[in-house]
């Protein structure tokens, strides 16, 4: 473990085990009307998921061992809680919501166990309390509403957008020297605002306007994803490959623009590589394994995505069958959706040509609870927190011999429209 900071007892072998209690609740109607201003954590769609708030047990972790060292911290862990759940639910009981780097190994990933969780699946709302917490004492009032629009101000990040094209030229120039078939090249945009940014104001504008994703907040990474890298319930597994962009148009030019994206030989192709690449990862683990034979369309209000909903259950026998959560999101990831093929070469591509450090960023991001259920995200259309009034915006594109630097960074900019709408109103 290269850096840890543990915040409790019982996670640092304390003799005295931490009460865990979930309780039934009516109150879990709008989850993240619930949130305190400090310390959200979210992972919500259509209204059900999981919010929390409040620090339990907390570790930061890097290295080559990074998910295995927190999958055995969140195991003795979770051991040690005296947990009292009769809803046994996937996120009932103790719940670890999760925020893990692009790159695991030199970046830094984060995990939190929260005091209270609120959740909802299938109507029925729970209350997770840690600690000597009366769960009826946690339950905070309606968080006001919106308050005046914000007054913002961009400036561009680790590279400009002309800086940034000549990447993604680059990055062609390669691919067609053969040395790699696809790489995810990003870029990242700053914004600061005259008041201080409140996390539960964002979360709101974006699950109102993306409800098909999955908006999320750990550690102050924020964002509604459209992308799930992996989910386990028992032994079930399910992912959802995204791939291939288009932007949205008015009228008549949507459906042209979602034709043309549905018939895209670039964009087929670049959808395919993400999913061979998870299928890849993800085999080894699976006793069986469905994946459709083409893409779908998804469409979201800012974009339209070639999508693929893979499905598999993992093997019960052997070393495999064992395998946790999040030592299956470290064998999947970093799929060609955020990276490229093959891995290594786009890796390095990524190193060289970003200029930038992504940090959480296209990281996978989530929860997973004391059975062994979750679910991850990629971290994408997010933002990091810089500090009170300023954030950080990210966006990226896969690139393969076809692409356009201008196509690519409209692109990024169509992408980025997801979280300036939750900041501008
Ligand atoms: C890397 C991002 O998107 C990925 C997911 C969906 C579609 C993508 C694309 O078409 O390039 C990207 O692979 C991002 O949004 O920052």
């Amino acid at each position: 473990m290269t850096a840890a900071a543990l915040t409790s007892p019982a996670a640092a072998g304390g003799s005295s085990a931490r009460t865990v209690t979930t309780v039934r609740t009516d109150a879990a109607g709008r989850l993240l009307d619930r949130l305190p201003a400090d310390g959200v954590l979210s992972w919500v769609r259509r209204g059900e998921g999981l919010v929390g708030w409040g620090e339990a047990a907390r570790l930061e972790v890097s290295g080559p061992h990074a998910l295995a060292d927190a999958a055995s911290w969140w195991a003795e862990y979770a051991t040690a809680l005296d947990s009292h759940d009769d809803l046994r639910l996937p996120g009932s009981g103790p719940v670890l919501f999760a925020s893990i780097a692009f790159d695991p190994v030199g970046g830094t990933s984060v995990f939190v166990v929260p005091e209270v969780v609120l959740g909802r699946r299938d109507g029925v709302g729970w209350l997770t309390t840690v600690g000597d917490v009366d769960p009826r004492d946690v339950l905070l009032p309606e968080a006001p509403h919106d308050g005046p629009p914000l007054r913002l101000r961009y400036a561009d990040g680790a590279l400009d957008p002309a800086t940034w094209s000549a990447a993604v030229a680059a990055a062609v120039e390669r691919i067609d020297a053969g040395e790699l078939q696809k790489v995810v090249l990003a870029r990242d945009l700053l914004v600061s605002a005259d008041v201080p940014l409140d996390p539960r104001r964002l979360l709101r504008r974006l699950a109102a306007r993306f409800p098909d994703c999955w908006t999320f907040a750990v550690d102050g990474l924020l964002g509604a994803t459209p992308e799930l890298l992996l989910r386990r319930e028992g032994r079930q597994l399910s992912a959802r490959v995204l791939a291939g962009t288009a932007p949205r148009g008015a009228g008549a030019d949507d459906d042209r623009l979602a034709a043309e994206l549905f018939a895209s030989p670039k964009d087929r192709a670049e959808h395919a590589l993400a999913v061979d690449s998870l299928v890849g990862g993800l085999e080894p683990f699976c006793a069986t394994l469905d994946v459709p034979d083409g893409p779908e369309l998804l469409t979201l209000a800012n974009v339209r995505h070639l999508a693929s909903d893979v499905t598999g259950t993992q093997r019960r026998t052997g070393a495999r069958g064992q395998a946790g959560l999040l030592e299956l999101v470290g064998a999947v990831h970093p799929t060609a959706a955020v990276c490229g093929t093959p891995t290594p070469a786009a890796a390095a591509v990524i190193a060289e040509l970003e200029g930038m450090d992504r940090g959480r960023y296209a990281g996978p991001v989530g929860w997973l609870d004391a059975r062994g259920d979750g679910e991850f995200g990629l971290a994408l259309r997010c933002a990091e927190l810089v500090d009170d009034d300023s954030a950080r915006l990210f966006a990226g594109c896969g690139i393969v011999a076809e692409s356009d630097p201008a196509a690519e960074l409209a692109e990024t900019q169509s992408k980025f429209a997801a979280f300036q709408g939750a900041l501008e109103g």
